[in-house]
């Protein structure tokens, strides 16, 4: 794959090559804390989290239900703001940039892929794509159909989600989220609604993407069927996280 034009990472504005070595970083989350409310009510949902995922590895986040990991998620995208500690994507620290260079920065370097693969009911597969490059007002690095291809889908370019399982609605889901050729990949739950075999299809695609694009990708995950294709495994439990052995 070709490398990919970026934008400037902080404002979104001129396309400026990007420092190499900042570009290795992937993922990288230094004593972050989130709360929510305050005195008794107080949750810590990350607990001075500590991660780095390397461009090229998918890591997937396992835990019990209210752990964390949907808010190690958020805060990795730049969707919530931690209460403190650091966050940084491809040499870019999150925290301070004011929302709108937020929202720029998330458009332009990090993809999201969720459970449902959120299409957009009125779009054929192909269209999901071209929308992203209408969005960001960029061409694709690798090319919709391509990428459509990479995950495929391009024989059903034309198809709307109606007319695709839950699996290949995901597919084209994960394709969307390369487009913008994201530093980061950030997958909620992706094998939730697919059976076995479609399960493995998918978490097995993921990781060849993960690796052919060089996205530093997090999953979380509740399939600890599909743990054998991921490069590693943290565990979160009560906002903390911890490695698992394997
Ligand atoms: N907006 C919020 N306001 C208050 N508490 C919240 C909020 N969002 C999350 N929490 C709390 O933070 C903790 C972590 O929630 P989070 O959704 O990150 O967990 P999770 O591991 O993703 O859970 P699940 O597997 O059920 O999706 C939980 O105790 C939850 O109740």
């Amino acid at each position: 794959m070709t490398t990919p034009a970026r934008t400037d990472r902080a404002t979104g504005t001129a396309t400026t090559t990007v420092d190499p070595a900042a570009e290795r970083q992937g993922l990288t989350l230094r004593d972050v804390v989130l709360t929510f409310g305050d005195g008794d009510d107080q949750v810590a949902a990350l607990d001075h989290v500590d991660l780095d995922v390397a461009p090229g590895e998918l890591v997937a986040v396992v835990g019990p239900s209210g752990a964390g990991k949907s808010s190690l998620l958020a805060v990795a995208g730049g969707l919530t703001r931690p209460t403190s500690g650091s966050v940084r994507v491809a040499g870019t620290e999150l925290v301070g940039l004011s929302s709108r260079a937020l929202a720029t920065f998330r458009r332009d370097n990090v993809g999201f892929v969720f459970q449902s693969g959120n299409l957009v009911p009125a779009l054929t597969a192909i269209d999901q794509l071209r929308l992203v490059e209408k969005i960001t007002g960029r061409r694709a690095a690798t090319a919709p159909l391509a990428l459509l291809d990479a995950v495929g889908m391009a024989e059903h370019a034309d198809r709307r989600p109606a007319r695709l399982s839950g699996g290949e609605r995901q597919r084209v889901g994960i394709a969307r989220a390369l487009v913008a050729s994201p530093s980061v990949l950030l997958v909620d739950e992706p094998t939730a609604a697919l059976d076995r075999r479609r399960s493995h299809e998918i978490v097995e695609l993921l990781a060849r993407e993960t690796h052919q694009f060089g996205v530093a990708t997090v999953m979380v995950t509740h399939d600890h069927d599909v743990l054998t294709h991921c490069d590693r495994v943290v565990e979160m439990t009560d906002g903390r996280l911890a490695p698992v052995q394997s």
